[in-house]
């Protein structure tokens, strides 16, 4: 917590009581948990589904990027977790917080405290007229407090170490119009994390970036994730992110569908290997989605075969004799 941040109210420490006293269950210990999500919206009269019933467990200090068509509810799904919008149905909760629950006043202490987020456009994320050092400092300037007794100082020594962490020291009196689209996103980052909060969410962070510059703002979403504890939400487009990343799930039609976990792998002679494998999503009621191309290969439609193996379980295209 920083040094800036409000003592807890009656109704922070009730509901981390209330947490503390609930059984463990689905994801009870993650930052991230979303059940049966589902997301309507209505245009025209006409309704759009843009999350059906979506599963997603997030840890505690999990660096995750979220991959997916466009349209697949990528987005959607961001701007629920952001506080931004509300889900019509199903469960989200993240540090605890039950997104469906929460009053106007909860939800933007949430979004002031809880989640930080990084838009794709660079001017969204910087007001022009500031420094890079007053643009982070603005959002603990913002909160109660903030003209308590040492907060100038200890605001100052938040932004430096920020500053220090995201390896730009030297950019602090610099305006964003003076700063390349790069370490725009660095300082966006900063203003972000300023507050401390438990969750950073960013939104394309790269889309307007080159390819050597996006692996430096992978780098520095890294370094809020490693080294100041962030949990981190990545929705990107960016092919290059499976490298980056520890874990990368895969959206599709408003539905977790796969992912990717990449592990490290140290042999006897201390020589390191990446290795990579990719999952398709169980969810609670037991329904996997298996990849197109495996239907497609073995002619699966309809309806498969499903046997119970020792240590696996094999699906096989419907056999039309029945043996
Ligand atoms: N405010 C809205 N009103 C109506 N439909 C919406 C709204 N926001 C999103 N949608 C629809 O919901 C679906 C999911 O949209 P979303 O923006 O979440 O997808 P996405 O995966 O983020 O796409 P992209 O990668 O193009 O940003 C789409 O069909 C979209 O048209």
């Amino acid at each position: 917590m920083s040094a800036d941040q409000a003592a807890p109210s009656y109704q922070d420490l009730r509901r981390a009581a209330l947490a503390a006293a609930e059984p463990s269950g689905y994801g009870a210990d993650a930052a991230i948990v979303c059940d049966r999500l589902v997301r309507i919206f209505t245009a025209d009269r006409v309704e759009v589904q843009a999350l059906q019933g979506l599963d997603l467990v997030v840890d505690r200090g999990d660096l995750v990027a979220l991959v997916g068509a466009s349209g697949s509810g990528k987005s959607t799904l961001l701007n629920i977790l952001a506080g931004l919008d509300v889900p019509t149905a199903g469960s989200a909760r993240v540090a605890g917080r039950d997104l469906l629950a929460m009053s106007a006043g909860d939800r933007l202490r949430y979004r002031r405290e809880v989640v930080g987020f990084v838009w794709q456009q660079t001017a969204r994320n910087l007001l022009p007229y500031l420094t890079v050092a007053q643009n982070i400092a603005l959002p603990l300037q913002l909160r109660g407090r903030a003209r308590s007794r040492g907060a100038a100082a200890r605001r100052s020594a938040r932004v430096a170490e920020l500053l220090e962490a995201l390896g730009m020291g030297e950019l602090a009196h610099f305006r964003p119009a003076q700063l390349s689209g790069g370490q725009q996103q660095r300082a966006a980052i900063a203003v972000a994390m300023v507050g401390d909060p438990a969750v950073l969410l960013a939104d394309e962070p790269t889309g307007e970036l080159d390819s050597e510059t996006a692996a430096g703002i992978f780098d520095a979403l890294r370094t809020v994730n490693r080294e100041l504890g962030a949990t981190v939400v990545i929705v990107t487009h960016d092919p290059m992110v499976a490298g980056e990343v520890r874990r990368t799930v895969a959206i599709r039609d408003g539905r977790t569908s796969s992912e990717v976990l990449r592990r490290t792998v140290v042999d006897e002679h201390g020589a390191e290997t990446v290795s990579e494998r990719e999952y398709v999503m169980l969810d609670r009621t037991g329904r996997v989605q298996l990849p197109r191309k495996f239907l497609e290969a073995l002619g699966m439609e309809h309806r498969v075969a499903v046997d119970l193996e020792p240590d696996h379980v094999a699906v096989r295209p419907d056999d039309p004799t029945g043996s």
